[in-house]
């Protein structure tokens, strides 16, 4: 089944709506299960994302945070998606230090041993509660590009990525299959470049093709997307 689209009339309300359900979300999975794992995605609206949750009314010491992606660069580099979720996010709420669960940094061990151990974190962590996903003008998600091998990689892992076609060229990515893992996997997408990538997410293309179109959530798979995003399906 395919994600269920909700569109918001601009980049400003869209942005503003996820806040609200990701705030909701993660008091439902506190009220639930005395905690909140949310694995959060890089990209602009993504990060846009993250500020505007810090506005919100959020049981800070109960969350946890990961990563559905990450580059593989130094743990300062801007370039990191956790050093640009800090000055977004975590640095300004009150959440546990041991909270806040980044994928491994470039720090002298390989991609691949980077990718073992964020795979073994992951599977420490448990069940993740919501997942969140950008997505690219080529319908890329997380760091699973179409026509790259990772799309193709089995279980619920976190991966190598090499040659991005999106720098940096080194990442780390869940699979499909830890996508699917998660309780609840949303897509936030804005702007007219993502109209056939949100045209693409409702359609039946395979995952080498449109890994946008492969996003599943256990129990809910949402594809938020301003009004731009959404002009060719709405
Ligand atoms: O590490 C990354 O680059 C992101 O995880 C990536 O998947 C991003 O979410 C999309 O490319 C959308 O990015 P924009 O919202 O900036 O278009």
């Amino acid at each position: 089944m395919s994600a269920e689209l909700h569109v918001a009339a601009d980049r400003a309300a869209l942005v503003a709506d996820a806040a609200d359900r990701l705030a909701a979300a993660i008091a439902d999975a506190i009220a639930a299960r005395g905690r909140a794992l949310v694995a959060v995605t890089g990209g602009s609206v993504g990060i846009e994302l993250l500020a505007a949750l810090g506005e919100r009314d959020v049981d800070w010491e109960r969350l946890h945070v990961t990563w559905s992606d990450e580059r593989y660069v130094a743990a300062d580099s801007p370039d990191r998606n956790a050093v640009q979720a800090r000055e977004a996010l975590l640095d300004r709420v009150p959440i546990p230090a041991d909270h806040v669960h980044e994928l491994p940094a470039a720090d002298g061990t390989t991609l691949d041993q980077a990718a073992l151990r964020a795979t073994s974190v992951l599977e420490w962590l448990g069940p993740v509660d919501v997942t969140l996903l950008g997505v690219g003008p080529d319908a890329h998600i997380a760091s699973l590009f179409p026509g790259m091998p990772g799309v193709d990689e089995p279980g619920e892992r976190v991966i190598a990525v090499r040659d991005s076609p999106k720098p940096p060229p080194e990442r780390l990515s869940f699979t499909l299959g830890a996508i699917a893992a998660s309780e609840r996997t949303w897509l936030i997408v804005a702007g007219a470049d993502k109209a056939e990538s949100v045209r693409l997410a409702l359609g039946d293309a395979d995952a080498a093709t449109a890994p946008v179109a492969h996003a599943r959530g256990r129990v809910e798979t949402l594809l938020l997307a301003d009004a731009e995003a959404a002009s060719l399906v709405a």
